[in-house]
């Protein structure tokens, strides 16, 4: 990195509540469905969104969804948790790498530590050069999309923007696929191998994705480029979605359909892993490990397992080093040293 020019690097996630209560709960579902790149709409249909969000859901989920996350937490939220480990692990590993290394943070879209909140903080130290990688291997409107409207919020104004910037996908980039190859693989060298891998994605509303998002192309190539990575057959591998959310046809095949069609069709094991995820969460832990595999027991199933996600595995690490060293080349100054040692090992 160039002597005088602090540099940081920002992992954002989505968010998640400070606390598995009720009221914490309400104040980032507000937030984060208040957001119209989340739900979209304009006019009557915002107007009539809001009505919904403000009056019905608001006093309605947060107590549910608190009982879901009380199931999950540990002395955090794991989401949170995890992306402070990953934030730990890539800081340790950028070190070992470079002279000077830039200074790795975290940023949530959603609630707390804020991305709004680190920008201002890292501008008011004297940052000029900021990497922010967002930590959906998918590009969706839903989630990244809010990733460069708080960028480009934060730009507005400031008399000298910072050099901001964002990387917008990493679904078919070859070290992520093998982190993720090489999580699936670990597992079923420890567990017996199902005979069924579903790969299942956060969905989205199938409106947004009939207006353009790329975000279902980009998990369908995310799935074909792990099953040759572990080479599995055609017949071996399934890409389903998740996470429906209010009446509306979401992305399909949904996950726990296809589960019951899947034990109904006597295939008696299945292992799920959630390729969206970086880090496991309430969608992974609650939503996939417990919920869906009563579906499929349920439905006649007989084994399930849930791969946990990517999280902070070297591999992984490895992954987001490598974003980091090539979208910020011309940043960074390669430690000779470290780079001489790494090769002779
Ligand atoms: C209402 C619309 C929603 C869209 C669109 C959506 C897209 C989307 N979300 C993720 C990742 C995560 N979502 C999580 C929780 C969550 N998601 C929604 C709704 C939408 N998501 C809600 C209401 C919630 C909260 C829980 C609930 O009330 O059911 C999480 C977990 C957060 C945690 O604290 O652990 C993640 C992660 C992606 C990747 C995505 C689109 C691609
Ligand atoms: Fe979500
Ligand atoms: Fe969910």
């Amino acid at each position: 990195m160039s002597d005088s020019i602090k540099t940081a690097v920002i992992l954002t996630n989505l968010g998640t509540p400070d606390k598995p209560e009720a009221s914490a709960v309400k104040r980032y579902l507000r937030e984060f469905l208040s957001d119209s790149r989340v739900v979209e709409g304009k006019g009557l249909r915002r107007i009539a969104w809001l009505a919904v969000l403000n009056f019905i859901i608001l006093n309605l989920r947060p107590r549910k969804v608190a009982k879901l996350y009380r199931s999950i937490w540990e002395d955090d939220s794991p989401m949170r948790k995890i992306l402070n480990e990953q934030v730990t692990e890539l800081q340790l590993l950028l070190q070992q790498n470079y002279e000077t290394a830039p200074c790795v943070f975290a940023g949530m879209t959603y609630g707390s530590p804020s991305l709004k909140e680190r920008l201002e903080s890292l501008a008011g130290h004297g940052y000029q050069r900021v990497l922010i990688i967002p930590m959906y291997p998918q590009y969706s409107a839903t989630t990244t999309a809010p990733i460069y409207d708080q960028v480009a919020r934060f730009q507005l104004g400031r008399r000298e923007v910072l050099d901001i910037r964002i990387v917008k996908s990493f679904y078919n980039h070859p070290a992520y696929i093998n982190s993720l190859a090489q999580s699936i693989r670990l597992f079923r060298q420890s567990a017996q191998p199902a005979e069924k891998l579903m790969l299942s994605y956060h969905g989205i509303p199938k409106e947004y994705a009939d207006k353009g998002d790329p975000y279902p192309q980009q998990c369908h190539q995310t799935s074909v480029l792990v099953a040759k990575a572990l080479g599995l057959s055609e017949n071996e591998w399934v890409t389903t979605f998740q996470s429906r959310f209010g009446p509306a046809q979401w992305l399909q095949p949904y996950t726990d359909k296809t589960l019951e069609s899947l034990a109904q069709k006597q295939v008696k094991a299945v292992d799920v892993v959630c390729p969206a995820f970086t880090a496991d969460c309430l969608e992974t832990l609650e939503e996939i490990a417990e919920e869906n595999k009563e579906v499929f027991h349920k439905a006649g199933g007989e084994s399930y397992q849930y791969i946990p996600a990517v999280n902070s595995s070297p591999a992984f690490i490895a992954a987001l080093m490598t974003l980091v060293q090539e979208q910020s080349a011309d940043w960074l100054k390669l430690d000779n040293q470290a780079d001489e040692k790494n090769n002779a090992v």
